[in-house]
């Protein structure tokens, strides 16, 4: 059926309750969502209908660094005794991210296809000056718009051009059906990091290029250099360079096919000019969101310099009083997946009419985890954050190098430092590097979340030999150094 918009006589072929832009894991939970309760409701997507977590994103990424772990740990045991000859199979190794990344992505694309026909359209979405969303030959005009467009690769300019087919990005780089045998990557943000350490771990010459003496975005200068300690023993980085110009040689010149080599010019720490040649240039210099170029504007919605949407609420993704919820990476505010889950959850139950028992989950204490070796966490408030918010805090530290059951694993490399506040006796936040930071880092969620006091948690029980008993070192650090009256142990009665 055709109508006509009320100001304009441009045809419009549907008008629908809802229309959801972008089909990734925000877009698929607010369609769920705002399907229980509205049957009339579109979703529209670009690309492949599965999830950039699981196609290009978490799940392969986490299965290649599952497989250089396991490479890892064969070929370092020589301290256990242990002398192993490790043969890595590159083919094997991708085939495998690839159908286990398929199956991923097989479950996502089972459940899409489970969802009528006419209330998904495959093509890439724009809004028009009327607010009319246009995708192929349709004109949709909407209640209410969810915009759920995702981030893909920031490429610096003419890099694309100058480096051709030896650029790759995380988009790119899982499809490989061999190991490179060199591979630069610039960028050392979770993606650049993660990547590099599992691609050297396989046996790739790696360098990593990062413009500033910064390591997972780490915000604490301390736990910052413990981490270019730690992972520096096994990475070759150059962090604090520049780079200057990157390219390509002519054909051949790297005996390995006919592709030209790719090269790299920096200037590194200490001011000397280098040059990098190898075959392959892995770019993980950030992701961006893409929404100033879906006619955004179009909707009363402004954007800052770096392309995030004016009056957000960080709960639903609404902006302002608008009809309009910009929700996962596509409102860059916490580019993570369970945030981009809990906003789609939210959003789809916002713009139900009958959204009276819809439970909003309130926003989440921030929480990241890097999962390179050891690995990063931050958790609650940065250090940065504290200071600017003038609050009385100290410092609970502890070492991993010689934590009694990381030791004991031959895993011994991190520092932990917990920012407790000095009036409430609770836990502002957290940063580390060191083994099974994971872990400290939900126990820690836990009790920001709850709000439980340093005495709460050091209440409850720490069993013996384990990681987490480092995280009660630190913790007892906290307290020892608090102002208010509390029970004092010393930290030397940790005890391996
Ligand atoms: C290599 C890598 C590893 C990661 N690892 C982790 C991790 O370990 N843990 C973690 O929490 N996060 C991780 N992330 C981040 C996480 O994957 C993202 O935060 C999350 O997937 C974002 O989901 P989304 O729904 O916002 O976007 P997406 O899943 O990207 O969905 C956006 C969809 O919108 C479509 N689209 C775009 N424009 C239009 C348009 N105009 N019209 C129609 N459709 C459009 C796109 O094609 C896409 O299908 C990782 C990311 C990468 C790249
Ligand atoms: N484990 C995880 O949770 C995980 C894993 C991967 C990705 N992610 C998500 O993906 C997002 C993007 O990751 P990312 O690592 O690409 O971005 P990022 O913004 O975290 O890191 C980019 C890094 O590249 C550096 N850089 C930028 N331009 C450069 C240049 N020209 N030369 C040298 N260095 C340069 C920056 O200084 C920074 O350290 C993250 O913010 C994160 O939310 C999360």
């Amino acid at each position: 059926m055709t109508t006509h918009t009320d100001s304009t006589s441009v045809p419009i072929t549907r008008q629908v309750d809802v229309a959801i832009i972008g089909a990734g894991t925000a877009g698929q939970n607010a369609f769920r969502a705002a399907r229980k309760s509205t049957k009339n409701i579109v979703i529209i997507n670009a690309g492949f209908w599965t999830t950039t977590c699981a196609t290009v994103g978490c799940m392969p990424s986490k299965l290649l660094i599952a497989a250089a772990n396991r490479a890892h740990e064969a070929k370092d045991s020589v301290a256990f005794g242990i002398h192993a000859e490790v043969k890595i199979d590159g083919k094997q190794v991708m085939a495998r991210v690839q159908s286990e990344r398929n199956r991923f992505a097989s479950f996502v694309e089972q459940q899409v296809e489970s969802w009528s026909e006419v209330e998904k359209i495959s093509g890439r979405a724009r809004i028009n000056q009327e607010g009319i969303i246009e995708v192929n030959n349709e004109r949709i005009k909407a209640d209410k718009i969810i915009i759920a467009t995702g981030s893909t690769p920031f490429i610096p300019d003419g890099w694309t051009d100058k480096l051709g087919e030896r650029l790759l990005t995380s988009d790119t780089i899982f499809e490989l059906t061999d190991l490179p045998k060199s591979l630069a990557v610039i960028g050392a943000g979770a993606i650049g990091l993660e990547l590099a350490q599992a691609f050297s771990r396989l046996g790739v010459a790696i360098t990593l290029f990062n413009r500033v003496n910064q390591v997972g975005g780490l915000k604490d200068e301390d736990i910052n250099q413990k981490a270019i300690d730690c992972l520096g023993a096994e990475l070759t980085m150059q962090l604090n360079s520049q780079i200057e110009d990157v390219g390509t040689y002519g054909a051949n010149s790297d005996n390995n096919n006919e592709k030209p080599a790719a090269f790299i010019n920096y200037i590194d720490s200490e001011g000397q000019a280098h040059e990098w040649c190898g075959e392959y240039v892995l770019v993980a210099t950030g992701r961006q969101n893409t929404i100033d170029q879906l006619g955004i504007e179009n909707l009363g919605v402004s954007l800052d310099d770096k392309n995030r949407p004016q009056n957000l609420d960080i709960n639903t993704g609404q902006i302002g009083n608008l009809e309009v919820y910009i929700i996962g990476d596509a409102n860059a505010h916490l580019p993570l997946l369970h945030i981009a889950s809990d906003e789609g959850f939210n959003a789809g139950s916002t713009v139900c009419e009958d959204n009276k028992n819809a439970y909003i989950r309130p926003p989440t204490v921030p929480l990241s985890i890097v999962f390179c070796e050891p690995q990063i966490m931050t958790v609650g408030m940065s250090l940065p954050e504290i200071q600017e918010a003038a609050l009385e805090y100290v410092i609970g530290k502890v070492s991993f190098d010689n934590q009694g059951r990381s030791r004991v694993m031959g895993v011994n490399c991190g520092l932990l430092h917990i920012y407790g506040c000095k009036q409430t006796d609770k836990i502002l936040g957290a940063s580390m590097v060191g083994p099974d930071a994971e872990y400290v880092a939900h126990i820690l969620a836990v009790a920001i979340t709850n709000d439980l006091s340093i005495k709460d948690v050091l209440d409850t029980p720490f069993y013996h030999p384990t990681i987490l008993e480092g995280l009660r070192t630190a913790l007892r650090d906290v307290q020892v150094q608090m102002s208010i009256p509390h029970q004092k142990q010393g930290i030397e009665e940790d005890s391996f």
